[in-house]
């Protein structure tokens, strides 16, 4: 069970979390969804301390991390696994390598650790890729060697920031049912963080809509098949809608149509592929304790 409360996260004088409070049972996925800037990554931060609140506790499992010392803080991270929108993998590290490296933050014994690291990677179907680069991972695979590596130190809970946002359609629904199967086989309480209207129809059981700061609607991915089921938000509603309808002007050159580079209407936008990370991302994730 993870279990915010009244938690505020302010940078300067804007407050990107404003007193939010949410429950979440063990062993469900909650999905967090809301439009760029509305604080669903400070909220996913803030649940491993990752980023500290400025207000508020956050309880995981019966500890409140928010009244651990660092040394109680690194030992609860190791039950928190956490996985990135840019996987955030060592790029001259081989898949097992990068997740032997979170073993090795964890304590785990150097002998242990590369069969610990090819079980995780199985567990993500890529055992036959353990000693390939990041560069030689397509973007799906990268991300499935950071599940792995996020599951290594088997934790209790999978905070997923914006998991299939650098990965192509076919390819995210390939990592959603790894994160799925994984929640159901290994009872993990998982959250994810996404603006994907169909990522959230696809894997979650209950859905938090986020806007300005504040968690604005809560409901169970169930309550979109109750016919007497009104959602509040403008996200609620299009997650209603089995599709999302969109005006389809003729193509810009096309007959009749007026000149100019076509506006991409898409209502999910990602960003492109890739396997690489900034020295800050890998930095973000080793103090993750992933
Ligand atoms: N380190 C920071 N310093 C200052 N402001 C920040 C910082 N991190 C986030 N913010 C601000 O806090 C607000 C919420 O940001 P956050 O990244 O949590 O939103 P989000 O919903 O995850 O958006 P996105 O989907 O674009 O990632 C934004 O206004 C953002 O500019």
């Amino acid at each position: 069970m993870i279990s915010i409360q009244n938690v505020s996260t302010a940078f300067g004088e804007h407050r990107a979390v404003d007193d939010v409070s949410l429950e979440i049972p063990t062993g469900s996925i909650q999905g967090i969804i809301g439009f760029s800037g509305a604080g669903k990554s400070t909220l996913l931060r803030n649940v491993n301390l990752l980023l500290r609140p400025s207000a508020g506790r956050v309880v995981v499992d019966g500890t409140d991390l928010t009244a651990l010392s660092p040394n109680g803080l690194r030992e609860a991270r190791r039950g928190i696994g956490m996985v990135f929108q840019h996987f955030n993998l060592v790029h001259n590290l081989t898949a097992a390598q990068n997740v032997a490296l979170a073993l090795k933050f964890a304590g785990v014994d150097r002998r242990a650790r590369q069969a610990r690291a090819l079980e995780a990677l199985e567990i993500v179907g890529l055992a036959d890729h353990a000693g390939r680069y990041p560069a030689e991972l397509s973007g799906g695979q990268a991300q499935r060697v950071a599940i792995a590596r996020a599951l290594s130190t088997r934790p209790s809970v999978l905070l997923c920031d914006e998991p299939t946002s650098a990965v192509d359609p076919r390819t995210t629904a390939t990592v959603l049912q790894h994160l799925v199967d994984i929640n159901r086989d290994l009872g993990i309480t998982t959250v994810i963080v996404t603006h994907e209207m169909n990522v959230i129809r696809a894997v979650a059981d209950d859905v938090a809509v986020m806007e300005d700061g504040s968690v604005v609607e809560r409901f169970a991915l169930a309550d979109l098949e109750r016919a007497d089921f009104a959602p509040r938000t403008g996200i609620g509603r299009y997650l209603l809608e089995d599709e999302i309808a969109l005006e389809r002007p003729p193509l810009r050159g096309a007959a009749g149509a007026p000149d100019g580079d076509r506006a991409d209407s898409g209502t999910t936008p990602g960003n492109a592929p890739g396997t690489t990370s900034t020295p800050g991302d890998v930095r973000e994730a080793v103090v993750a304790g992933v």
